[in-house]
């Protein structure tokens, strides 16, 4: 095997009958950091991540599958198979690194996100490594055992909806976003989170991601203990089941699962760490392919339908309709799915439109966050006071 880096205009040449064997060990898309010196002089250090990927760790790969697919890397082939575009991590390493005085980078497109979804994943598997190097699972589980209980997310947003008749609302507390930038330059998220709950809210989605969306984790916890009842949801990125655990330990009482970045087997498996801790996972889906997947999937409650294309940012609410049309619409009315529409809904007709295409729930930020006043702008949102109702 050979691999090939950029040193101050030197190309340089590595074969080395190690990387050979590595290779048939571990799957390549895994790699990130091998460390070999064959010699003092030699200075090139190519990254090789030796980590078992989430879904055979957690073995709830289909052995059968894997049989099928049967190639050099099986990951990727079921990346691929499922349709899922965003890598977990740069294929070659990242971008650059450093040896004693030179500076390498890898010559090679695998380390460049192709798109924003990408790198926020990229940047929060180097994110997500280091917090589990400083608070591994055994201890984090002990936290566990002084996190606020769980409460009933998919609960509040059924009552809601029985209640009111129209959708149940989630709403974002969040100061900016890649595709909006700075929502509101005065965030105060304790305020914010009791002004949606005055004007109705049936539960909260907190952005926890500091570096795409200035959230954090001590605004999920604050909120929580600052005696807000609207169950949370822990609006995060998340790839590794200690996240769901450490949402826990802050007070979550849900977590997202986007399916464009989850293998069906990593969703199947963080869903079950979720009801194992009492806490509801909102799987969330934008194209057909991934509705299907996820109906596909047993026990699955709660799905949300993204109307933004987290790719490119292009927002289309009719997208709703499109994934509740037909067949799909009646396996979710008989597995009694609560779907929820996601982004871009800023009006009493938004609002009535996604109801008449079936959701039960919907999930709202910009429009009621940038509002200098999030209760009337809850109010403005439904077209009347829903928490009168
Ligand atoms: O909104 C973004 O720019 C974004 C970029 C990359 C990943 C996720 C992103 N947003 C998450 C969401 O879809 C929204 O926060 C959520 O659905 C609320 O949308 P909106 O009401 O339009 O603020």
């Amino acid at each position: 095997m050979e691999a090939s880096v950029v040193c101050a205009h030197l190309r340089i040449r590595v074969q080395d009958p190690l990387l050979s064997t590595l290779r048939r060990r571990i799957p390549l898309s895994d790699y990130r950091c091998l460390r070999f010196k064959s010699s003092r002089r030699s200075c090139y250090t190519p990254f090789i991540r030796a980590q078992q990927p989430e879904a055979m760790k957690n073995s709830n790969v289909d052995s059968e599958e894997m049989k099928e697919l049967g190639s050099g890397n099986p990951i990727d082939d079921i990346r691929m198979k499922q349709g899922i575009t965003i890598r977990r991590r740069p294929t070659t390493g990242p971008p650059q690194h450093h040896v004693g005085p030179f500076e390498f980078r890898l010559e090679n497109e695998g380390n460049k996100p192709q798109n924003i979804l990408e790198e926020i994943v990229w940047n929060k598997d180097v994110e997500v490594s280091k917090m589990k190097e400083k608070k591994p699972l055994l201890k984090l589980k002990k936290d566990m055992d002084n996190a606020l209980p769980p409460r009933d997310f998919i609960g509040a947003l059924k009552d809601s909806y029985v209640r009111t008749g129209m959708p149940a609302l989630i709403a974002e507390v969040k100061k900016a976003s890649p595709s909006r930038g700075v929502l509101r330059e005065d965030f105060d998220p304790i305020e914010i989170a009791r002004a949606y709950e005055k004007g109705g809210a049936s539960c909260l989605s907190v952005l926890t991601d500091q570096k795409f969306f200035q959230g954090s984790f001590e605004n999920l916890e604050a909120i929580r203990s600052a005696g807000v009842k609207c169950p949370l949801l822990c609006k995060e990125f998340i790839i590794d089941a200690w996240q769901i655990y450490y949402a826990r330990t802050k007070g979550a009482d849900a977590i997202l699962l986007i399916s464009s970045v989850l293998p069906d087997a990593d969703i199947k498996y963080m869903s079950k760490i979720c009801k194992l801790l009492g806490m509801a996972a909102l799987v969330e889906v934008h194209n057909e392919r991934e509705m299907d997947r996820v109906l596909a999937i047993d026990g699955i409650q709660l799905i949300g339908i993204n109307n933004r294309n987290l790719e490119t940012f292009e927002v289309d609410i009719s997208n709703t309709r499109k994934l509740l049309e037909g067949e799909r619409g009646e396996i979710i009315f008989q597995k009694d799915i609560i779907v929820v529409g996601e982004s871009a809904l800023f009006t009493p007709a938004d609002i009535a439109y996604v109801q008449e295409s079936g959701v039960r729930a919907v999930l709202v930020g910009e429009s009621i966050v940038k509002q200098q006043n999030p209760t009337e702008a809850i109010t403005g949102l439904f077209g009347k006071d829903i928490s009168k109702i």
